[in-house]
């Protein structure tokens, strides 16, 4: 079978006709994928379930409330077409994805908008959120109108479940990792930001107890990270493994580095005029949270402010019990044993 419409189409301009049959083909693709995903086997066997349930895919779990992830999954597997140049932005959900597809952005974009000046500045950073600049592969809006600018995407697929061509064209892949206990506390705080319908929110013993069990969207969380950190070993050329808590330690080193990574280095003159500061400036929580504060927009699934909350390293401590540092630390121990993957935090 093949894809109902030429999937790799670079910032596509269509009529609206086209974008009307585009999106009635891609449903009832969907649809059967639909139906692959109902036999999926899902976390019935956990109370939590009832308000959190999960189907398992290739190995990892997908919220089931968010079903449309799996059945893109499936699509993309069988029918995306990755170009040599095309650039991958790949994190589990709350690891700093924001953050690095403003970065990677900015980088790549750098000579085409301003960010100061004397007149009107026109980067895109400013006025919308970088979830507008960097799509999101396995979305219903990317599947319908695949769209984007310099091959840039971002996925939170698994290592092992990217599409084939993903791998097999030899393209680069941007990998940000992030520790556990403040990936927790993030996907904890924004579960619960979700509900602002006025549902019951959901506890952080009960958001835990998952999490350390794999249970999380994309998960289980440190699987993820495996996945990526072998590939970068595999294929340094190819995968870049980042971690947050680098960047927010050391943002001009790792920005150089991601820079030169995807083929857009710094010259000498910009390392010089303060170029790299520029970007990690626009790019830093401070500025995008105030640009994207005001983000209620009908037209969009969730809000732009969602994304932004404190930005820092370490705050599960205000959160997590002892206990559920411990355990948390422990797994992360024990499965990154003999791997060079550590946290300071
Ligand atoms: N620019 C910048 N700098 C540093 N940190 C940032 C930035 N933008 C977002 N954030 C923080 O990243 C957390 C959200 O994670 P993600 O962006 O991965 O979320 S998502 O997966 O795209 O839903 C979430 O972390 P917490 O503050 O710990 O909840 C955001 O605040």
């Amino acid at each position: 079978m093949s894809w109902p419409i030429a999937f790799y189409s670079p910032v596509a301009t269509i009529t609206k006709d086209e974008e009307k049959e585009r999106k009635a083909k891609m449903s009832s693709l969907i649809q059967r994928y639909k139906d692959k995903v109902s036999s999926l086997p899902m976390n019935v066997d956990h109370d939590l379930c009832k308000y959190m349930g999960f189907w398992h895919f290739h190995g990892f779990w997908y919220h089931s409330k968010a079903d449309f992830s799996v059945e893109a999954i499936m699509a993309l597997q069988d029918h995306f077409e990755a170009q040599p140049t095309d650039i991958f932005l790949a994190s589990h959900p709350k690891s700093g994805t924001t953050w690095l597809k403003a970065l990677a952005f900015a980088i790549m974009n750098r000579n085409k908008f301003k960010t100061h000046s004397g007149s009107r500045p026109t980067h895109p950073l400013l006025t919308i959120s970088p979830h507008d600049c960097v799509p999101f592969m396995e979305s219903e809006s990317f599947l319908n109108n695949p769209s984007f600018v310099n091959g840039l995407m971002h996925t939170h697929i698994p290592y092992t479940s990217l599409p084939k061509s993903i791998i097999s064209s030899d393209c680069r892949i941007v990998y940000l990792c992030r520790n556990p206990k403040d990936v927790l506390t993030s996907y904890w705080h924004f579960l619960n930001k979700l509900k602002d319908d006025g549902s019951t929110p959901t506890r952080l013993d009960d958001a835990f107890e998952l999490f350390s069990r794999g249970m999380s969207p994309y998960g289980s969380f440190w699987d993820h990270v495996i996945g990526y950190y072998k590939a970068s070993l595999e294929r340094p050329h190819k995968v870049l493994f980042l971690k947050y808590e680098d960047l927010k330690k050391n943002p001009e080193k790792e920005v150089t580095k991601l820079a030169m990574f995807i083929g857009n280095s710094f010259t000498e003159e910009e390392e010089f005029d303060g170029s790299v500061k520029k970007i990690i400036e626009l790019c830093g929580f401070e500025n995008l949270s105030k640009v994207n504060k005001d983000g209620k927009q009908t037209s969009k699934v969730l809000s732009d402010d969602i994304y932004f909350r404190k930005g820092i390293v370490g705050d599960s401590v205000n959160y997590l019990t002892n206990e559920m540092i411990q355990t948390l630390d422990k797994i992360t121990n024990e499965k990154f044993d003999g791997l060079n993957i550590s946290f300071e935090a």
